[in-house]
């Protein structure tokens, strides 16, 4: 059987493939327009609106024999309603770029929107539209770009925490990074490879989850944004680069110190991230891991919700982070220089 080509169908007939697939995904009563026209529109509730753009690229962001289209269209989606509950707001809608080799099998390009549509049925929030491009040979870019809303409340940037509030995270830390590591070390596990399920014991079910987390991202904690918003949040970022990467963004932004607490931080990295790469790789994944897309934040030490773990606090200083006072020995991902 030969496959279906993206040079063997027209964009109309892609398009009219695809429109279903995100159909479902809109029903807010603020899209007023979705996809077909020339652009979308949706009504602006609060009269703020939230913009966010991010992309993954073939053989950079992803490749194909670890993570299959529908975790890729997952993921992409996560990472940027990660951004847009990292301002406080909630996701309002969503518009997708994809350049894409010619050759390219029709059957990718859907399965990509089904984990799209996935994750935009998780977080609420509509695909509204995008572009289609064609891409040299081998290569697919998908990018999105996320709207969100304030619902009133202001956006929770990254300057203001202040020397006295203490930091908190809400969701995992190291797992997609750990992930990453198992894959790159051939222990991984694949969308090639069969589920556990039941079976397996618990080191192959600690690598199925943590490369699955890699492969989809997975649990992102999209409504504590907007709840910590409401809590009085002084300022939050999610966790895209590696908890003392992203940190440093906002001791430096802020212009104070962050003091992280290494009991608290042992937590996160018991459980399966130890189990599959021993204690001092574990921790070194809860530093310095990328793409968790979890959310850390800093608060009044009274003001923190239910369901943050607090990490750390806040002193005066001038945009360092630090360990149980040493400065840690990790860095975190740059796209360019590694
Ligand atoms: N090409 C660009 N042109 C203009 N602004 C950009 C460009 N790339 C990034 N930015 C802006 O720089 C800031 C940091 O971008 P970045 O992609 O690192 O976002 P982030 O939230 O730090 O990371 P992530 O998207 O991984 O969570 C954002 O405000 C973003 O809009
Ligand atoms: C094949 C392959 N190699 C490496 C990585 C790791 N990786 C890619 S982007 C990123 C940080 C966040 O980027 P952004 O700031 O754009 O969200 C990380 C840790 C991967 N996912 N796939
Ligand atoms: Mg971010």
């Amino acid at each position: 059987m030969t496959r279906e080509r993206l040079q063997d169908v027209s964009e109309g007939e892609l398009l009219s493939r695809l429109f279903p697939i995100f159909g479902d995904t809109v029903g807010p009563a603020e899209v007023l327009l979705g996809p077909g026209d020339d652009a979308a529109v949706l009504a602006a509730p609060s009269g703020g609106v939230v913009l966010t753009t991010d992309s993954m690229v073939r053989g950079r962001d992803w490749r194909d024999d670890w993570s299959s289209p529908t975790e890729i269209g997952h993921k992409v989606v996560a990472q940027n309603v990660a951004d847009i509950a990292a301002m406080g707001a909630v996701p309002t809608g969503l518009l997708i770029t994809l350049a894409a080799d010619p050759a390219t099998e029709v059957a990718w390009v859907l399965a990509l929107g089904e984990g799209i549509a996935r994750a935009a049925r998780e977080a609420g929030a509509p695909v509204l539209g995008g572009d289609l491009s064609a891409a040299g040979e081998g290569s697919i870019v998908v990018g999105i770009t996320a709207v969100g809303d304030l619902q009133g409340h202001r956006a929770v940037r990254r300057d203001g925490a202040e020397p006295g509030d203490v930091v908190a995270v809400r969701g995992s830390l190291g797992r997609s990074g750990g992930g990453l590591q198992l894959l790159l070390a051939g222990r991984g596990h694949t969308h090639r490879d069969p589920p556990l399920g039941e079976t397996g014991d618990s080191l192959a079910r600690a690598i199925e989850v943590l490369c699955r987390v890699h492969r989809r991202t997975e649990d992102v904690p999209w409504r504590a944004g907007p709840e910590a918003a409401a809590a009085g949040a002084t300022a939050m970022i999610d966790l895209s680069d590696g908890l003392v990467r992203d940190l440093g963004r906002v001791a430096a932004a802020s212009g104070t110190r962050i003091e992280l607490d290494g009991r608290a931080l042992a937590a996160f990295a018991a459980g399966p991230l130890t189990l599959a790469l021993g204690a001092e790789e574990a921790m070194r994944q809860v530093l310095s891991g990328g793409e968790e897309h979890s959310l850390a934040a800093t608060f009044a030490p009274a003001a923190v919700p239910d369901g943050w773990e607090v990490i750390g606090v806040c002193t005066d200083g001038s945009g360092e982070v630090v360990v149980d006072g040493q400065v840690p020995p990790v860095t975190g991902w740059d796209h360019f220089s590694g």
